[in-house]
């Protein structure tokens, strides 16, 4: 275990090319998806390999407040659904939580209260409240339009047509999806802003939907039609977290020699896999094999800067930025205005964080421009973001002496990412000779 200091947790730095393999937990964005779908089910699904760590509990949590039964079977989770009851809901930092689950509260009878950690307050919510209101659904706030605020569920919801901007968050698409084939009239949801971000999330749940046997119109752009009627998903397997493959893929990369990821799906929706393309043109060799995806870098040397708009995989960022620092050009990344409004300001505070390890760093409207600068040990602070504490662990690859404030952030999406990151570094090439 990397030493552990008042100021936080010392990343360590790298040693030497790696021969790594790690196998990572199921993907959030899946777990939280096929559990609400669970919980609107007609008859109980068998949810094998989920995510275990906060995200997920949280929806168990959430879900579990709602009246929704959910047994622990070994690894796997059995979730059986019934009659919605209504409860209080603490989303945590939880997106997909503070999300996805306000509609279920409206199939209960009664008032269920939504709040969260006091980042999460902060969270653009509003559109998605005023969506639901819309299609009938009665929810109060305290005039700021984000948590805490309180569901009057009246056990259904009548559904229609609603118009909402969603250039803030997919979810909010999502939400309504994941949940309308259970309103009474269905739902016809318009997006009316200028971008959407995230498509391959949006992309995600209508393929959840389709296996759960809802039908959905999605043929025009920004405009989707969720028939009425029963949802009921199989048995599912959930799919390695693509997105948390990152920071360790990204190792390769900086250490030199390669890192595989077992599992990896030959076809998926979830945006981490828009990595093999991003990994390729920051300079590393990117295959993907029946024994999964294995990335092998360059190492420090030949590392080449990115020109890229992650808006299709914004969660991305943190990690790649991290990269970027240590590159010998200038990266520029774009379309990502909106994670200003993901776990904390990511723009805002990679910009801060990097520009305290001496990078070159400065915000544009909707992303950064990294340029080389000679760096050095600096505390990296994660601002209770999972993804900001995993590009401060790659940084210190490079960097001896990076210290991340709050490593434990990280436990939002992975249950042990400083002993997972440790055991990467243990597997290094053996010397020749
Ligand atoms: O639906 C989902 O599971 C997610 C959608 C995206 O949200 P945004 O569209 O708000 O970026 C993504 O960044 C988040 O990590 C997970
Ligand atoms: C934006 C993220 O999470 P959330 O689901 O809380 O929006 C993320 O995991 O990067």
């Amino acid at each position: 275990m990397t030493p552990s200091g008042d100021l936080g947790w010392t990343a360590p730095s790298a040693s030497g090319p790696l021969a790594a393999t790690v196998a990572l937990p199921g993907s959030k964005s899946l777990t939280n998806r096929v559990l609400v779908l669970a919980a609107l089910s007609v008859t109980p699904t068998l949810v094998t390999a989920p995510l275990r760590a906060r995200d997920t509990t949280l929806m168990c949590g959430a879900l579990r407040s709602l009246g929704v039964r959910i047994d622990d079977e070994g690894a796997d989770w059995r979730v059986h659904p019934g009659r919605f009851s209504a409860g209080p809901v603490d989303c945590g930092l939880a997106g997909t939580v503070m999300r996805f689950v306000p509609p279920l509260a409206g199939f209960a009878d009664g008032d269920s209260c939504f709040d969260g950690d006091p980042h999460a307050r902060t969270r653009p919510m509003r559109t998605l409240l005023d969506g639901l209101r819309q299609a009938g659904l009665s929810i109060s706030d305290d005039g700021t339009g984000g948590l805490p605020f309180t569901v009057h569920g009246n056990g259904s919801i009548g559904g229609g047509r609603v118009e909402l901007d969603a250039s803030a968050s997919s979810q909010f698409v999502s939400a309504l999806l994941l949940a309308g084939a259970r309103f009474d009239k269905g739902l016809e949801i318009h997006h009316v802003g200028a971008s959407l971000p995230s498509l391959p999330h949006i992309e995600m749940s209508l393929a959840c939907l389709a296996e759960a046997g809802v039908e959905v119109d999605a043929s025009q752009p920004n405009r989707w039609v969720v028939v009425p009627g029963a949802i009921d998903l199989p048995d599912t397997v959930i799919e390695p977290d693509l997105s948390n493959a990152a920071p360790f893929l990204a190792a390769a990369l900086v250490c030199g020699g390669s890192v595989t990821v077992p599992h990896w799906p030959a076809t998926t929706t979830q945006p981490g896999d828009l990595l093999r393309e991003l990994f390729t043109h920051l300079g590393a060799e990117v295959r993907l094999a029946p024994d999964g995806l294995t990335v092998t870098g360059p190492g420090l040397a030949g590392l080449r800067p990115l020109v890229a708009d992650l808006h299709e995989a914004s969660e991305l960022t943190p990690v790649i930025a991290a990269i970027c620092a240590l590159a010998p050009g200038r990266s520029r990344l774009s379309g990502v205005a909106h994670i200003r409004g993901h776990e904390t300001d990511r723009l805002a505070a990679l910009r801060t964080e990097l520009a305290a390890a001496g990078s070159d760093v400065s915000e544009t409207e909707d992303g950064l421009v990294i340029g080389p600068a000679p760096l050095h040990p600096a505390v990296f602070r994660a601002y209770a973001d999972h993804r900001m504490a995993q590009a401060g662990a790659v940084l210190g690859l490079a960097v001896p002496g990076v210290v991340v404030d709050d490593i434990a952030s990280t436990t939002k999406t992975l249950a042990d990412f400083p002993g997972l990151w440790q055991s990467l570094l243990a597997q290094r090439e053996t010397p020749a000779g």
